[in-house]
C-alpha cells in the first residue's frame, strides 16, 4: 500500500504545522499562504496532514453535494481528500460546468463538479498559486471565504457548498501575489530550511528510514498523529464556545489599527485564529498570548508597504507592534473556568501570564501537544522526538 510521509514526523516547522491545523480547526480563517524556500517540507506537511484527516476523519465529511439554482440536485462526493490544483487548470475545471456530451446526447443539461466540489471537506492545495491567472486566484479565494462555490454561466446559475482548507504556496522570488489578493489570505507564514545542525541531521535520517520501510516508519508515528487528530476534533466541536473576552477583543483592534491594514478583514481573521488557538490548546477563552501569536500569521502580509520591503521586514515590524501593543503588556482576563485534568498534570492551559512579546503559535501548540503526549495513557513515553 502506498504510504504517505506522516505529519507528525515533521522535523520543527510548528508553526507550519500549527498554521495548518488552525486552518482545518477553521477553514472560516480564509486559508494559509506559505512563501519561502524550495525543499522546506511544505508539500509533505500538507500531504501528511491530509493522510491524517482521511484516516482519523476528525472532520465532517458530507457523501454527497446538494445543488441550488438551475439544477437542483445532489452529486455524489468521491475522491481523496487532498485536491491539488494544476497550474494550467480552466475556470470550468476549478468551478464545474454543464457537460456537454449529455446535452448533444440525451438533451438534457448536466452539471459537471469541478474542483470546488472535490475539494469540499478537504484540502484544496495550489503550488505556486502567485503563477496562477489572477481571475481564477479570484475564484479560489472568493469560495474560501464564502465556502460557496457560485456558477453563473451560459445563463445558468448554479451554487453548491465549498468548504476547503486553502493552502497556497509562492516563491517571492517568482513573483508577487496582487496586495488585495494577499489581504484575502487568512494566514501567512514563512518557511526556510533549518539551521540547527541536529535538525538537519534528522530530517535525513527520518527520510531514509521513511524510504526504507514506509510501513514501520509510519507504525511508530500512529500514535502521534492519532493525538493531533483528537486534539482537532475537540478544537472543531469547542470552536464556537471559545469566549473571546472585551480586552482580547480591545487587544486585536489595537494591533490591526496600529498596523494601519486596510479594512476589518484582518481583525476579523485575527479573531477567528486566536480562537481556533485557544480551541486547539484547550482553553476556554483567547487570551492576549494567543492573539499576540496569531498577529505573527495575520499581519505581516497586510501592513502597508512600498514594495521594495521583504517579508522579513514585514515580520520584523509585526514583532515592533507586538512588543508595543496592550500597554507593552498582555490582555488581562479572569482565569475562568478551567477544570485541570483528572491527574492534575496538565498546566493550565488558560494560563494568562505574560509572555513577553507573547509566544509562537507553533510553540504553544507543541507544548500543550508533548504535555498531552506525556500524559496519555495510550501513548507510550517512547514514541519518537
Ligand atoms: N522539516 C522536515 N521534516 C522532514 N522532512 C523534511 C523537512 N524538510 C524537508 N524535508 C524533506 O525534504 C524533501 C523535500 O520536501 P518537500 O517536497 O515537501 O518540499 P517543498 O517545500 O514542497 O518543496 P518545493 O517548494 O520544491 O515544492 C522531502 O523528502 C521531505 O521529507
Amino acid at each position: 500500500m502506498y504510504r504517505v510521509y506522516p505529519f507528525s514526523a515533521l522535523v520543527g516547522q510548528e508553526d507550519l504545522k500549527t498554521a495548518l491545523l488552525l486552518c482545518a480547526v477553521d477553514p472560516g480563517i480564509g486559508g494559509l499562504l506559505i512563501q519561502g524556500d524550495k525543499g522546506t517540507a511544505k508539500t509533505t506537511a500538507v500531504r501528511g496532514l491530509a493522510a491524517l484527516l482521511e484516516e482519523y476523519r476528525p472532520l465532517p465529511r458530507e457523501e454527497s453535494l446538494v445543488l441550488e439554482g438551475d439544477m437542483p440536485g445532489s452529486v455524489p462526493l468521491r475522491g481523496s481528500i487532498l485536491t491539488e490544483l494544476p497550474l494550467n487548470a480552466t475556470e470550468d475545471r476549478i468551478t464545474g460546468s454543464i457537460h456537454l456530451e449529455s446535452i448533444l446526447k440525451e438533451g438534457t443539461r448536466r452539471f459537471e463538479p469541478g474542483l470546488l466540489a472535490q475539494a469540499h471537506g478537504g484540502i484544496l492545495y495550489v503550488d505556486e498559486v502567485n503563477l496562477l491567472e489572477s481571475h481564477l486566484v479570484d475564484i479560489l479565494l472568493d469560495a474560501a471565504a464564502t465556502g460557496i462555490n457560485r456558477v453563473e454561466r451560459e445563463g445558468i446559475s448554479i451554487s453548491h457548498p465549498s468548504q476547503f482548507i486553502l493552502v497556497g504556496t509562492m516563491n517571492p522570488e517568482e513573483g508577487d501575489l496582487r496586495p488585495q489578493f494577499l489581504d484575502r489570505f487568512g494566514f501567512t507564514i514563512f518557511i526556510s530550511g533549518l539551521h540547527d545542525l541536529e535538525e538537519r541531521k534528522e530530517i535525513v535520517s527520518r527520510r531514509l528510514d521513511f524510504d526504507a520501510d514506509p510501513e514501520g516508519f509510519c507504525d511508530r508515528w500512529l500514535e502521534d498523529d492519532a493525538l493531533t487528530a483528537e486534539m482537532l476534533r475537540k478544537a472543531r466541536e469547542n470552536l464556537t464556545d471559545i469566549e473571546v473576552p472585551e480586552s482580547s477583543r480591545h487587544l486585536i483592534a489595537e494591533l490591526c489599527s496600529r498596523a494601519g491594514v486596510m479594512g476589518h478583514r484582518a481583525d476579523i481573521t485575527l479573531t477567528r485564529g486566536a480562537r481556533a488557538l485557544a480551541a486547539l490548546v484547550e482553553a476556554p477563552a483567547v487570551t492576549g498570548n494567543h492573539v499576540k501569536a496569531m498577529a505573527r500569521f495575520v499581519l505581516p502580509h497586510r501592513i502597508p508597504h512600498s514594495g521594495v520591503e521583504g517579508f522579513k521586514d514585514l515580520a520584523d515590524r509585526t514583532e515592533q507592534l507586538i512588543g508595543g501593543a496592550g500597554g507593552g503588556g498582555s490582555a488581562q482576563v479572569e482565569t475562568g473556568s478551567f477544570v485541570p485534568g483528572d491527574d492534575g498534570s496538565l498546566d493550565d492551559p488558560y494560563d494568562n501570564t505574560e509572555i513577553p512579546g507573547g509566544a509562537a503559535a507553533g510553540s504553544l501548540v507543541f507544548d500543550h501537544f508533548k504535555k498531552k503526549r506525556r500524559t496519555s495513557p495510550g501513548i507510550p513515553q517512547g514514541s519518537p522526538k
